[in-house]
């Protein structure tokens, strides 16, 4: 069997349980000879390859995500390793980093902070388009904590990132932080508990980066409160939102003294609301 053929096998098999069914055969192929996606085409089919590829589309198959199966995830500008303790960071997420360089063009933000890092990547994404920037990552996962870290270290931001301990949901939590910050982003849990989500999701990432109550609006309520104590006065803090929470978790912000910008991801939805303090509307 040449590679063509195992992929276009592996596609049709994939179509069941996939939206990107060519893309997740060609990134599980590439990963089977632990090569880039880009160099695929160049490669010979190899005795050991079939196996080894029709066992990672089993995988996939029953539904396990392909980064998870690979372990790694592309970012904005950096590669991460992600395993089922993290959420696998989304493109949509990417409209954080774009929303702080719009709103940071002028003033590049010194100290960064990343409520509920996961893998890092919202914090090590910052770190890298500004060079001089320190950042912090939370996280009440120290499994997430663990991977964090990792990221950051392969990345080379070991001494500008560190990853700390901190659960949101404890009173007190923000006290060991070393505020203020110029820049806060934070992509919280924002799923309604009721919702039914694809079984990749469901049954593969973890729930505690998901759920956030009955309204999904749990995380927010407790979040957008404590960010004026925490941002330098010309700080701006950057949350993503899910599918219609605009006006909602708008409304926190402006309860809190916020100003608030949105900024749509590609597909045009709602996704990044911009919080500036001291100005409301
Ligand atoms: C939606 S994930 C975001 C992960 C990463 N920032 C990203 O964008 O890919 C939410 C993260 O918040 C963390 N988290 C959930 N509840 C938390 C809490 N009460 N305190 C601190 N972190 C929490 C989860 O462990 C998870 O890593």
């Amino acid at each position: 069997m040449t590679i063509a053929e195992a992929l276009r096998e592996a596609t049709q098999t994939l179509a069941r349980v996939s939206d990107t069914p060519r893309l997740d055969a060609e990134l599980l192929m590439a990963h089977t000879f632990g090569i880039s996606r880009s160099t695929l085409l160049l490669k010979r089919m190899r005795d050991d390859v079939p196996a080894a590829f029709a066992a990672l589309i089993a995988r996939r198959s029953a539904h396990e995500p392909v980064a998870y199966i690979t372990g790694r995830q592309d970012f904005w500008t950096l590669t991460l390793k992600v395993t089922p303790a993290v959420l696998i960071p989304r493109a949509d997420s990417e409209t954080l980093i774009e929303a702080a360089i719009s709103a940071l063009t002028e003033r590049p933000p010194a100290r960064i902070l990343d409520l509920g890092t996961g893998s890092g990547a919202l914090l090590l994404a910052a770190l890298a388009q500004w060079r001089d920037a320190r950042g912090v990552g939370i996280d009440a996962s120290d499994a997430a904590l663990a991977i964090a870290q990792s990221n950051a270290s392969t990345l080379g931001f070991g001494d500008r990132a560190r990853m700390l301990p901190g659960d949101w949901r404890q009173p007190g939590w923000w006290d060991a932080l070393p505020a203020p910050f110029d820049l806060i982003v934070c992509n919280p849990p924002y799923v309604e508990t009721t919702a039914m989500l694809a079984p990749q999701v469901m049954e593969h990432e973890p729930h505690c980066a998901l759920f956030a109550g009955e309204d999904g609006l749990d995380d927010y309520r407790i979040l957008i409160p404590a960010l004026p104590a925490l941002l330098a006065p010309e700080g701006i803090a950057i949350l993503e939102i899910g599918a219609g929470q605009r006006e909602d978790v708008a409304a926190l912000a402006t309860a809190s003294g916020f100003a608030v910008d949105c900024r749509q991801d590609l597909a045009g939805h709602d996704r990044a609301l911009i919080l500036r303090p001291g100005r409301p509307d």
